[in-house]
């Protein structure tokens, strides 16, 4: 479960944001500029709330109060972007174990093979990323990030950059990933009929 109640600032943008939900699959929605972004860099360590606490499953990952910060690296984050930032110089399994940690920590651990077939990535794994359709790129980028065995998955509106067709195509995935890992996920869309799929509760920012 995540908690967090921090004072963001970014620029001229400020914002307190708390979320306190006892869902799994949080949706956060909101207007364009309303800061949604900005709550998953927070989480990820990407970017320093003014103050205030986040903790993950009771794992405290920043709490100014107690002067704890932890670095992005050890924060156990698997996020997803709108588009899937593969690296195109590496093949789809090297885009999957790039950043892949052994997952001696508490909590589950995801390995290569059921990753990749909870996925359906199996056909794709020698493929080079540049050529993939914009799903297939999704779905590594979800893989890649179940494999740094996350404790929480953060997803970025991973599905804006596909047409309704490619979008109707990657949703059951992300249920399966929702169903089976059984990790905590803030999911931003500004799409209903998604929130309503994947999400258990939605927060707002207005
Ligand atoms: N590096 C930055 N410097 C200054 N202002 C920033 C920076 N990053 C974000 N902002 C501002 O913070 C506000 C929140 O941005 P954020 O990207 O979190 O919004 P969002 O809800 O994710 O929007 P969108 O739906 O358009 O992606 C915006 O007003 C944005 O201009």
């Amino acid at each position: 479960m995540l908690s967090l109640d921090v004072e963001l600032r970014r620029g001229r943008f400020r914002r307190h944001v708390r979320i306190e939900d006892a869902a799994r699959v949080v949706a956060l929605t909101g207007p364009s500029g309303a800061g949604k972004t900005t709550v998953l860099n927070a989480i990820a360590g990407l970017v320093k709330p003014r103050a205030g606490r986040i903790e993950v499953d009771g794992r405290v990952l920043f709490d100014s109060a107690r002067g704890i910060d932890l670095p992005a690296h050890r924060r156990r984050v698997g996020y997803v972007f709108q588009d899937a930032r593969l690296f195109p110089h590496l093949d789809v399994r090297a885009n999957l174990l790039y950043g892949r940690h052994a997952g001696r920590g508490e909590g589950p651990r995801f390995g290569l093979e059921p990753v990749v077939s909870l996925l359906g990535i199996e056909a794709l794994l020698r493929r080079r990323t540049a050529n993939l359709s914009g799903g297939e790129a999704q779905r590594v980028a979800i893989g890649r990030a179940l494999l740094s065995q996350p404790a929480i998955l953060l997803f970025d509106e991973p599905l804006s950059a596909l047409d309704q067709a490619r979008r109707e195509e990657l949703i059951p995935y992300l249920q399966r990933v929702r169903d089976e890992v059984r990790l905590p996920m803030l999911y931003v869309s500004h799409r209903a009929e998604e929130v309503q799929q994947l999400a258990e509760a939605t927060h707002r920012l207005d």
